[in-house]
């Protein structure tokens, strides 16, 4: 995978990186580079996350979803980081197993989701890191009734992916379902490449092999220099355009399958760098359909942000029929690809004229193993840029916040955070 930085430097665009500046924070990376290794090897928290391409068993996730064969579609209940990685590779890559997400307790969502799949013919993977997220658990409820109703047994089609402790291991204890563990030192939002994101993908015939050997490919060029590692340079190229005012970071991938990546991306950039008042904006964006939407903002707008394109440079295409007709020709007998390429060149160069700066991360494909070397590229840009912001990078104190507010208003106990929902100011106009 390659990173080309040559549009987010300050010869071509403002906010732009001098290019000494990056010789400076080389050095910074050489630092942060040793106490990511450190990190790594003393398995700590989040940092285990980088181990995964060597420690994850793809056996164990094979042996555990080898009674769904049968499965026409995998339904994944869960949320956050506990459904978005699945839910990239579901949708970046093509399967005959329809795959689903519930990570959402919309009700008019779910009623639907469920009167519209054939539930005999599901795999159920719930997954939760905690075990006890109230929507994760909700939802498998909402589930389980709907499968008794129509008389398919639930323990024979539904599996779990969880911590060691919490409500859903005891479910799985309690009914002998297969369970996968969640690996230890690995936060939801760093565990697509375990058993969090890879059980569904094995359901639908995917090689999650190759996905490892994707991310396994991008460990291998983690280095002490930015210029030798491609994750290194995007995850200092963002810190460095943070820090002279691109606080947006627009995720914008050039392929209808990678549109899920963007939201993936998001959680991982949110909630891992935004803390004591740090952190990029994560936007998502999808080429070349919202060259005709957001476009008009990137290139005339604010100079507060800066735009990751991520392009496959091979894909499998589909020819445009030749026409006469009058002013369409020159369409005609090229290929949708071609085009797509060709907006995609003209989305860049238009935002570097207009000195707006952009990134682009090239892979060969999107396939298990291209999306092996994105997935794993991104987290050890984030873990970086962590390092050179100094923040906690593998906490998320503000979101648990709103968990426990939104416990205490159900009534799961007593916690402070509840008591802010009453003393909330209003000034309704109607
Ligand atoms: O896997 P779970 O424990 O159910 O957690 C699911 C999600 O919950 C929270 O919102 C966390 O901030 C996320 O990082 C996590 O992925």
């Amino acid at each position: 995978m390659r990173v080309d930085l040559g549009n987010a430097l300050d010869t071509v665009v403002s906010p732009g990186i001098q290019r000494d500046a990056l010789d400076r924070l080389d050095e910074r990376v050489a630092d942060a580079h040793e106490r990511i290794e450190t990190g790594r090897e003393n398995h700590d928290h989040g940092y285990e996350s980088l181990n995964l391409p060597e420690t994850t068993d793809t056996d164990e996730i094979q042996t555990a979803v080898e009674s769904f064969a049968d499965a026409k579609t995998v339904l994944t209940v869960g949320i956050g980081g506990s459904a978005l990685g699945a839910a990239t590779l579901a949708h970046g890559l093509e399967s005959d197993v329809d795959a689903y997400f519930l990570d959402n307790v919309d009700p008019e969502h779910v009623s639907s989701l469920l009167d519209n799949i054939s539930l005999s013919d599901t795999a159920v993977n719930v997954v939760s890191r905690s075990g006890t997220t109230a929507e994760t658990l909700t939802n498998f409820l909402v589930v389980r009734d709907a499968m008794e109703s129509a008389d398919v047994d639930w323990t024979e089609r539904t599996f779990v992916t969880t911590g060691e402790e919490g409500n859903l291991r005891n479910l799985a204890n309690r009914h002998n379902l297969p369970a996968l563990d969640v690996p230890d030192g690995v936060p939801g939002r760093f565990s697509v490449l375990s058993t969090v994101g890879l059980a569904c993908a094995a359901i639908q015939g995917h090689d999650i092999g190759a996905v490892l050997s994707g991310a396994r490919a991008e460990a291998n060029r983690l280095s002490g220099s930015l210029f030798e590692s491609p994750a290194y340079a995007y995850g200092t190229a963002c810190y460095a355009l943070d820090e002279r005012g691109a606080g947006i970071n627009a995720m914008m991938p050039y392929a209808e399958s990678l549109e899920t990546f963007a939201e993936w991306f998001a959680q991982l950039w949110a909630e891992s760098l935004g803390k004591d008042g740090l952190g990029q904006t994560p936007v998502r964006a999808l080429g070349a359909t919202d060259q005709h939407s957001q476009l008009q903002l990137y290139r005339a707008g604010p100079r507060d942000k800066m735009v990751t394109f991520v392009r496959p440079t091979e894909r499998d295409d589909c020819a445009i029929p030749e026409t006469d007709l009058p002013g369409l020709e020159y369409l005609g007998g090229q290929s949708l690809g071609t085009l797509l390429d060709a907006e995609f060149e003209a989305t860049e160069a238009s935002l570097a004229e207009s000195g707006q700066p952009s990134v682009r991360l090239e892979i060969d494909r999107v396939d298990e193993y291209g999306l092996g070397e994105l997935l794993y590229c991104l987290e050890a840009s984030c873990i970086l840029a962590g390092e050179l912001y100094s923040v906690e990078t593998f906490t998320q104190p503000a979101v648990e916040w709103g968990k426990r507010a939104a416990r205490g208003l159900l009534g799961d106990g007593d916690f402070d955070e509840a008591d802010s929902v009453a003393d909330k100011s209003t000034f309704v106009i109607e």
